[in-house]
C-alpha cells in the first residue's frame, strides 16, 4: 500500500476556495495560507447566525492502542462517504500536536484514502494557532516570574505558583525544573517549576471552549496563576497581560477550514488532547459547522471514557450542542486487546465495547458501532463483532475508508443517515452543576469508568478545598487519565471492576471553566518513546517527505 505522504502527493486536488463554496463562503471570506488552507474571520461567520443548526455527530471510539484505532481515519472517510450521498457535510477536526506526530501515534490528519489535505502541512505548522498559543502561555509565565522578582507586589506565596511553562514537544526532563537560579540580580528567585505540552494548557483549553473575541479575553483574565499568601488565587488579570495575550491571539481564534482528499470542507481548530484535557475541536468551529453544514462530523479525542465524555459534559454543557449521533470506532485488534485474560479472544474483548456503547447511551446519545477494518483482519472476525452488535441492539457499520475513501464509508453513512432520520436523540448530561467536586468526580468514576469508587492522595483534599473556596466548586470536571485503559491504570483492559480511582491533584482551569482531577500516572507533558517516530522521519534535498503519518 501507498504511503500517506505518496496518496497524498498523488491527489488532485482544488485550491481551498472550491471546498469553501459548498459552506457558502466567497473567495473574499477567506484569509489564505497557501493554495489549500484558509482561516475564516469571526467576522464572516456571524454572517451564518441566524441560520437553524444542521446535525452533529460525534466520532467516538473503544479504548484504544498505543497507535489509535482509527477514529480521524473514520471521521474523514464518513465525511468523505456523506459528501458522496450528496449530503452537505462539513467535519470538526482538531490540529495536531507535534508532540505526538514525532513521538508515538504519528500524525492526526487520518490516513490512507481518508485524509485531509495537505497533511505535510496541518501535522507540523499549519497556520500558527499552535505556537500562539505557546507564545501566550509563556508570556504569562515571564510576566508572573517578573511579578515576584520586581517587588511581588500581590503577595504571591513563591510556593503556590500553578502556571508553568510549555512547548509543543514530548520533553520528560522538563516535567520538573528549577527556575530562577544564577542570584538575585540574575535569575531572580529561585522556584521550583516545570513544563506542560501546549495541548494541555489552559490557554489551549480555552482557545478550544471560547465563543467569541470578548469571550477570549474574559476567560485569559479569569486564569488562575497562583495563590497569595493568604491562599487567595491570583488571576492573569492581576498580572495584567491579558491584552498582549490577546494579541498574540488574534488570529488563532479564527477557525482553519481544509478539505479531504476527495474536496469535502473540514474545520481544523483547536488542538487540547483528551486524555490531559477536554480532547475536542474548538466551539467557534463547532458552531458555525452546525450553521454552515446540513451535517457536522466531528471527533472527540481517544477513546469515549474521554473525549466523548468530555464533549458531552463540557463542550455540549458549555456551548449548548445537542448531538444527534455518536459513532464508536471498533477495530477487531483493539477488541482483542481487551481480552481480560490477555489471550486475544475477541469474545472477552466485547466487554470494553459493551461498556462504551452503555455509556454513549447514558447522555441519551443513539450509538452506531464503525468497525475499522484493518487488512490483517479476516472475514470471520468482522461478522463475529457485526454478530455481537447485532446482539446487542446496537447498529453496526464495516468501515474500509482507509483503504477506499468515501467509497469505503457508504455502508456506515448509511447507519448514521438512519440514525439521524429517525431522530431519537434526547441529549442530557451526566451530572448538574450543583453536585459538589467529589460528588462529581465519584460519578463520572463510577458511572463512566465503572470505579467502586474513589480515593484521595497527595495534595487532593486541600485543591479540592482551596477550588471551593474560590467559588469554582460548581465547575464540571475534566479528569486527566491514562487513555489506554478505562480506569486510571494503564494495564487493566476490558471493563474493569473493583477498582477505585486514585486523585492524586485537583487543578483549577477557571478561565477554561473546569476543574481537572488528576489521576493515576497521567503526566502533563509525555516522554518520547524508545523509537520515536522522529527517527523515520526525513524531508530529502529534493523536497521528498519521508515517514511523516
Ligand atoms: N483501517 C486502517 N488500516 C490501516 N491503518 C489505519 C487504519 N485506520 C487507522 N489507521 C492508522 O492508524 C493510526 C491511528 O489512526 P487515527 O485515525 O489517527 O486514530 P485515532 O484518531 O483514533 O487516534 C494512523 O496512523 C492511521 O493512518
Ligand atoms: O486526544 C487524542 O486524540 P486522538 O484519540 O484522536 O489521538
Ligand atoms: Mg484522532
Amino acid at each position: 500500500m501507498k504511503t500517506d505522504v505518496e496518496i497524498a502527493s498523488e491527489a488532485c486536488m482544488e485550491p481551498i476556495q472550491a471546498a469553501a463554496s459548498k459552506l457558502g463562503f466567497t473567495p473574499d471570506d477567506l484569509h489564505l495560507y497557501g493554495k489549500y488552507a484558509a482561516k475564516i474571520p469571526l467576522d464572516v461567520l456571524k454572517r451564518f447566525d441566524s441560520r437553524p443548526n444542521g446535525k452533529l455527530v460525534l466520532v467516538t471510539a473503544i479504548t484504544a492502542t498505543k497507535a489509535g484505532e482509527g477514529k480521524t481515519v473514520t471521521s474523514i472517510g464518513l465525511i468523505e462517504a456523506l459528501g458522496r450521498l450528496g449530503v452537505k457535510v462539513a467535519g470538526g477536526l482538531r490540529e495536531p500536536s507535534m508532540g505526538p506526530v514525532f513521538g508515538i501515534k504519528g500524525g492526526a490528519t487520518g490516513g490512507g484514502y481518508a485524509q485531509v489535505y495537505p497533511m505535510w502541512d496541518i501535522n507540523l505548522h499549519f497556520t500558527g494557532d499552535i505556537h500562539a498559543a505557546s507564545a501566550a502561555h509563556n508570556l504569562l509565565s515571564a510576566m508572573v516570574e517578573n511579578h515576584l522578582a520586581k517587588g511581588n507586589e500581590l503577595q504571591i506565596d513563591p510556593t503556590r505558583v500553578t502556571w508553568k511553562k510549555t512547548m509543543d514537544t514530548n520533553c520528560r526532563e522538563l516535567r520538573n525544573i528549577v527556575v530562577g537560579l544564577g542570584g538575585k540580580s540574575t535569575g531572580g528567585i529561585p522556584r521550583e517549576s516545570g513544563f506542560i505540552i501546549t495541548s494541555a494548557s489552559e490557554i489551549s483549553a480555552i482557545l478550544a471552549l471560547a465563543n467569541s473575541v470578548s469571550d477570549l479575553r474574559k476567560r485569559l483574565g479569569e486564569i488562575v496563576v497562583a495563590y497569595d499568601i493568604r491562599g487567595k488565587p491570583v488571576t492573569a488579570e492581576q498580572i495584567g497581560c491579558v491584552g498582549a495575550m490577546m494579541l498574540i491571539l488574534k488570529d488563532a481564534i479564527n477557525p482553519n477550514l481544509v478539505q479531504t482528499l476527495e474536496g469535502d470542507p473540514v474545520y481544523i481548530h483547536g488542538f487540547p488532547f483528551a486524555n490531559i484535557a477536554h480532547g475536542n475541536s474548538s466551539v467557534i468551529s463547532t458552531k458555525y459547522g452546525l450553521k454552515t453544514a446540513d451535517v457536522l462530523v466531528t471527533e472527540g479525542g481517544f477513546a469515549a471514557d474521554l473525549g466523548a465524555e468530555k464533549f458531552f459534559d463540557i463542550v455540549c454543557r458549555q456551548a449548548g450542542f445537542r448531538p444527534d449521533c455518536a459513532v464508536v470506532v471498533a477495530s477487531v485488534r483493539a477488541i482483542k486487546l481487551h481480552d481480560a485474560l490477555g489471550e486475544e479472544s475477541l469474545e472477552r474483548g466485547f466487554a470494553n465495547l459493551d461498556k462504551h456503547v452503555e455509556n454513549i447511551k447514558k447522555f441519551g446519545v443513539p450509538p452506531v458501532v464503525a468497525i475499522n477494518r484493518f487488512s490483517i483482519d479476516t472475514d470471520e472476525e468482522i461478522e463475529a463483532v457485526r454478530k455481537h452488535c447485532g446482539e446487542l441492539g446496537v447498529p453496526c457499520a464495516i468501515s474500509e475508508v482507509f483503504a477506499k475513501g468515501g467509497e469505503g464509508g457508504n455502508e456506515l453513512a448509511q447507519a448514521v443517515m438512519k440514525v439521524l432520520e429517525e431522530g431519537k436523540a434526547d441529549f442530557h448530561t451526566l451530572y448538574e452543576d450543583s453536585l459538589t467536586i467529589k460528588e462529581k468526580i465519584h460519578k463520572v468514576a463510577t458511572e463512566i469508568y465503572g470505579a467502586s469508587g474513589v480515593r484521595y492522595v497527595g495534595t487532593a483534599e486541600r485543591d479540592i478545598k482551596s477550588i471551593e473556596q474560590s467559588g469554582k466548586g460548581n465547575l464540571p470536571v475534566c479528569v486527566a487519565k491514562t487513555q489506554l485503559s478505562i480506569s486510571d491504570n494503564p494495564a487493566l483492559k476490558g471493563a474493569p471492576t473493583g477498582w477505585e480511582l486514585e486523585v492524586r491533584e485537583v487543578a483549577l482551569s477557571a478561565g477554561a471553566g473546569f476543574i481537572v482531577p488528576i489521576c493515576g500516572t497521567i503526566m502533563l507533558i509525555p516522554g518520547l518513546p524508545t523509537d520515536p517516530a522522529a527517527k523515520h522521519i526525513d524531508y530529502t534535498d529534493d523536497g521528498k517527505i519521508i515517514g511523516l503519518s
